[in-house]
């Protein structure tokens, strides 16, 4: 999670959100409302598409939220929910506490100009205006004076290390590069929030890891609420602080990576997270033993046993079990011991691990 409990605040709040396509989605929406049917069942019944079905979540500010599923379960439909470029079949949608169903259409133009940006996965630049004009162009359309602008874009070119690079024409750059354009250009409005459809789904693998890496630094140094979709559980994993996994418009699941990697909710889930190494994501909370429990069986642990916090991840265990067969000393953020991993406890995940893929 971003930040502990207490200090949490939402961002993003979706209330029932239902969105289908079609003449009679009013007709289905009540009947799906009453008798649950199935995407196809709509289909075949009432002609209609099931986009988004009953979607209630919230988004934590600074939060990095994934939505992650295969294709056609729904995840741009919701997203585009969120800056109202859809308007839902029914429910509410609440940013930074503000109900953006009841806006006039010009205040939501100005919130969306204002407060949230998109990235797009064919990185949407005009291939003939130079880098900085398309780095600026969010600003233009504020009317903000060309020094002013040119300036901020300098910046943002800057923050994804293009310096340089701004007289080029945008289609002179790879792909990588015209990304890297695509995100300093959702930068330089300085959203509240940016959505991500896939943003680095073109990119060869290699590049695709560094733009994530990149992505991570930004997000967490500038604290924006990001979310991004990929029908791909490794990114998701990786960059995301929770995951949202969607099947046939519904929300099967929400957790942090860790969640949805130990306790898959369904076999859809199970399926995906499979190839996900446990290693990655799970943390020592998860495989700890209750301190007072260990104790009880093999006496008081020694002062001078390895210390880790919570939230270190199995890789840095393993390494320190590696080196030595002491019980390791798992520490709360307040430095408060709460739990005990042994050897036995890191094979033991290990090997369900294994199994599971
Ligand atoms: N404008 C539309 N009219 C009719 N049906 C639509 C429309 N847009 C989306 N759909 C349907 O809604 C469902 C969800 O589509 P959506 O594009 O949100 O899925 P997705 O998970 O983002 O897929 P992908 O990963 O392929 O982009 C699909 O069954 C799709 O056919």
């Amino acid at each position: 999670m971003v930040v502990e409990n207490a200090e949490r605040q939402t961002a993003i709040t979706l209330s029932g959100v239902w969105k289908i396509f079609g003449e009679q989605w009013q007709t289905a929406l009540d009947e799906v409302r009453r008798h649950a049917l199935s995407k196809q069942e709509v289909l075949e019944k009432h002609n209609c598409v099931i986009g988004v079905a009953d979607v209630s979540l919230t988004i934590d500010r600074g939060e990095i939220f994934c939505v992650m599923g295969l294709s056609g379960s729904g995840k741009s439909t919701l997203v585009r929910h969120i800056n109202r470029l859809l308007e839902p079949s029914a429910g509410q949608i609440e940013i930074e506490g503000v109900d953006i169903m009841s806006m006039p259409p010009e205040a939501l133009r100005r919130f969306r100009n204002e407060r949230i940006a998109m990235v797009f996965q064919n990185f949407a630049l005009m291939p003939h205006r130079s880098v900085l004009d398309n780095v600026a162009m969010p600003l233009e359309i504020r009317g903000v004076n060309k020094n002013r602008r040119l300036e901020a874009a300098a910046k943002s070119l800057a923050l994804v290390e293009l310096s340089g690079w701004g007289n080029k024409f945008a289609h002179e750059l790879s792909g990588g590069m015209q990304q890297r354009v695509g995100l300093a250009r959702a930068l330089t409005a300085d959203p509240d929030i940016l959505l991500m459809d896939e943003p680095f789904s073109a990119l060869d693998p290699l590049i695709r890891r560094q733009l994530q890496t990149e992505f991570m630094k930004l997000a967490s140094t500038m604290n924006k609420t990001t979310v991004f979709i990929t029908h791909d559980l490794d990114e998701a994993v990786r960059i995301g602080h929770r995951i949202a996994i969607m099947r046939d418009g519904h929300v099967v699941q929400i957790g942090t990576p860790e969640d949805i990697v130990m306790n898959p909710a369904d076999p859809y889930v199970a399926d995906f997270v499979a190839g996900i190494s446990r290693l990655k994501v799970v943390r020592a909370r998860a495989v700890m033993q209750p301190i007072d429990r260990y104790e009880a069986e093999h006496g008081k642990l020694p002062d001078s046993a390895p210390s880790f916090g919570e939230h270190e991840n199995l890789r840095a265990l393993i390494d320190a079990a590696i080196q030595s067969p002491e019980a390791m000393c798992i520490r709360d953020t307040e430095g408060q011991a709460v739990g005990v991993v042994t050897r036995s406890d890191l094979l033991t995940t290990i090997v369900e691990g294994t199994e599971t893929e």
